[in-house]
């Protein structure tokens, strides 16, 4: 459904003109401007005399983005596009979508993250740096972020699968927030990027000359977490009813994190949280084409971090559902880290792993002889695993012995070397086809193309969270959720399984395709919003008007008609110097 609103139709009363209105890319139209507006806003001179549609404008930088030579000097290209003018920007991103996206986001923006002192031009969202810390109340109370309702935090820890990014993590909200506009259709002006300064233990960065986040090594512990909180009450504050998402943090935090926050704000961790749904949805789809029931599950995750044991929390809880017993439903799961094989009573072993760990005597005779650990090539001869996951960051774990054996012991193997960029991906899906004689059902976190091999072609899923977080963040705003809940991930992970191609045949894609994404953030906020009234976190709302609601939440890129507000000032052209 696409309904007009008032902000569409009705005239926008603009404050400021004259070079002023040309560089606030939230309300600059370049040469779309009327000759009307032009007169109006002293804009005559400042730009060439051609006018043109938004459309031709969306042609134009398309025709100058394609004629770039790598994605880097695109993802430049358009960042500075959407510095210069946000409508340009989305109704570039959103009419190309497939196209964009790995520019914008996975995996050129890693590249982004990691050259963000090199490229440094334009700030966008707010820096909080661990210094100033007495100062973000201050930062935050500025009428330009009244509007806020949605945020995406990082301290740049665990970008990717890259490690600590420093200042350069703030690539990851930025990119996370254009998906939630050009994806969910949140509106520009009510979105956020921070980030959360606290130094690099990245030496290289450290030693740069032209890093530009704070040169210092990376604050942990008590001071670490009185900063968090520092950002929090301020949040809390100034926006009472704002999303929060926390992207990006190192293991060590991020759970911590959630579980301090998720009773106290409308809050999630998208690494644990939404890509525990996408998998799970994924999963449930893939189930359909192998005909392989929950109870017959054996599972291998590979990196227990916090994506591999926020994937195994869900699925778990899905399997109950289907009549699994919990110990039985446990028992399915091999979580893989560093040290190998989770097996209980193992040192070091972390509270969110506990729960994965394997009884001692299951896997007393898996350890090869001299061997320190019970590896993954052991676990994968041993438990013959239906499906195996990678989130570990390790390109190459899943190495073509391993998969023989894996394939050796299933018809259809089920691996999602889901471990983004691309370069650390667990495995090549034009590898794990030719490995398994084009028999596995494969994904990954970030966009690969189609595979041929046998006559047919393999469409390579992207089973990334960003099918997931920007229909959450539609769904809980435009019911008024009061908070989010795992209940929440698991009628999005249900959602996104209702609505893949592969339902109706099995050679399909296992999910729609990205250009779709606007479409599947509706599907799965319409799920999230209905769990969030039946779980009480919402106002009571009848389900023939949630499509309306969701409507309502979506700002599209188009132009508005702009008048002249009472006290409007024409600022000098150059300032006196
Ligand atoms: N597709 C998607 O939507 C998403 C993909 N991801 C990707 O998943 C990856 C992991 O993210 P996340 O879970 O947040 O990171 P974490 O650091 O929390 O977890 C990674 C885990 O992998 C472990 N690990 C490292 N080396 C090995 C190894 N050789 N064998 C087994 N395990 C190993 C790490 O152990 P240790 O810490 O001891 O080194 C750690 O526990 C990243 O590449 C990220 O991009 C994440 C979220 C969403
Ligand atoms: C996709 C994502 O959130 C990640 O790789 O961290
Ligand atoms: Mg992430």
């Amino acid at each position: 459904m696409t309904v007009q609103s008032s902000d569409e139709i009705d005239p926008l009363e603009i404050e400021v003109g004259g070079r002023a209105l040309l560089t606030e890319p939230l309300l600059n139209k370049g040469l779309a401007f009327t000759v009307e507006e032009r007169s109006a806003f002293g804009l005559h001179g400042l730009l060439p005399p051609h006018i043109e549609t938004l459309e031709e404008q969306v042609e134009r930088r398309l025709i100058a983005v394609r004629r770039l030579r790598t994605n880097a000097e695109r993802y430049h290209f358009l960042s500075d596009l959407q510095d210069e003018n946000e409508t340009l920007f989305y109704a570039l991103i959103t009419s190309h979508l497939s196209e964009m996206l790995p520019i914008i986001y996975t995996p050129t923006v890693g590249q982004g993250c990691q050259e963000f002192s090199d490229y440094w031009r334009y700030p966008r969202g707010l820096f909080l740096s661990l210094p100033y810390k007495d100062r973000i109340a201050e930062i935050l109370s500025h009428p330009r972020y009244d509007r806020v309702e949605t945020i995406v935090v990082s301290d740049g820890e665990r970008v990717l699968g890259l490690g600590d990014q420093g200042v350069g993590g703030m690539g990851i909200p930025v990119g996370k927030l254009a998906l939630y506009t050009a994806c969910g259709g949140l509106n520009p002006a009510t979105t956020l990027p921070v980030f959360l300064d606290v130094g690099t233990d990245n030496q290289a960065r450290l030693d740069d000359p032209l890093y530009i986040g704070w040169r210092h090594a990376r604050v942990r512990g008590p001071e670490y977490d009185a900063f968090v909180e520092s950002f929090v009450s301020a949040l809390e504050e100034r926006w009472p009813n704002v999303l929060l998402q926390w992207e990006d943090f190192a293991r060590g935090q991020a759970g911590t994190l959630l579980n301090r926050y998720r009773d106290r704000l409308l809050t999630f961790n998208d690494d644990i949280q939404g890509t525990a749904a996408v998998a799970a949805g994924t999963l449930l789809a893939a189930m359909h084409v192998s005909g392989v029931a929950f109870k017959d599950q054996r599972i291998v995750i590979v990196g227990a971090g916090s994506a591999g044991c926020g994937i195994a929390k869900l699925i778990l809880h899905q399997m109950v559902e289907s009549g699994l017993s919990e110990a039985e439903a446990r028992r399915r799961f091999h979580a893989v880290d560093i040290d190998g094989l989770l097996v209980e009573g193992m040192p070091g072993l972390l509270d969110f792993q506990q729960p994965f760990a394997q009884p001692r005597e299951a896997v007393a005779d898996w350890k090869r002889k001299g061997a320190g650990k019970i590896t993954l090539e052991d676990v994968v001869a041993n438990a013959k695993p239906t499906l195996m996951i990678g989130v570990s960051a390790q390109p190459g774990i899943f190495h073509e012995e391993l998969v023989r054996t894996m394939a050796a012991n299933v018809d259809r193997p089920v691996i999602m070397p889901l471990s983004n960029p691309t370069s650390r991906a667990e495995a090549m899906p034009k590898d794990l086809v030719e490995w398994t004689d084009g028999r596995v059902i494969t994904c990954t976190g970030s966009p690969f193309t189609p595979v041929e091999y046998g006559g047919r072609l393999h469409v390579i899923d992207q089973t990334n969270n960003a099918y997931i977080f920007p229909g959450l963040g539609l769904g809980v705003l435009a019911v008024g959720a009061r908070r989010v809940s795992d209940g929440m991930f698991a009628a999005a992970a249900r959602a996104l399984a209702a609505i893949s191609p592969a339902r109706k045949d099995p050679h399909a894609s296992l999910l729609p395709p990205t250009d779709s994404l606007r479409d599947v953030a509706i599907a799965i906020a319409a799920a999230v919003a209905k769990r969030a009234r039946d779980e009480g976190l919402c106002d009571a709302f009848e389900d023939d008007d949630l499509p309306l609601l969701l409507a309502k939440k979506q700002w599209r890129p188009v132009y508005r008609l702009y008048v002249k507000k009472p006290g409007y000032r024409r600022i000098p052209q150059r300032p006196d110097l």
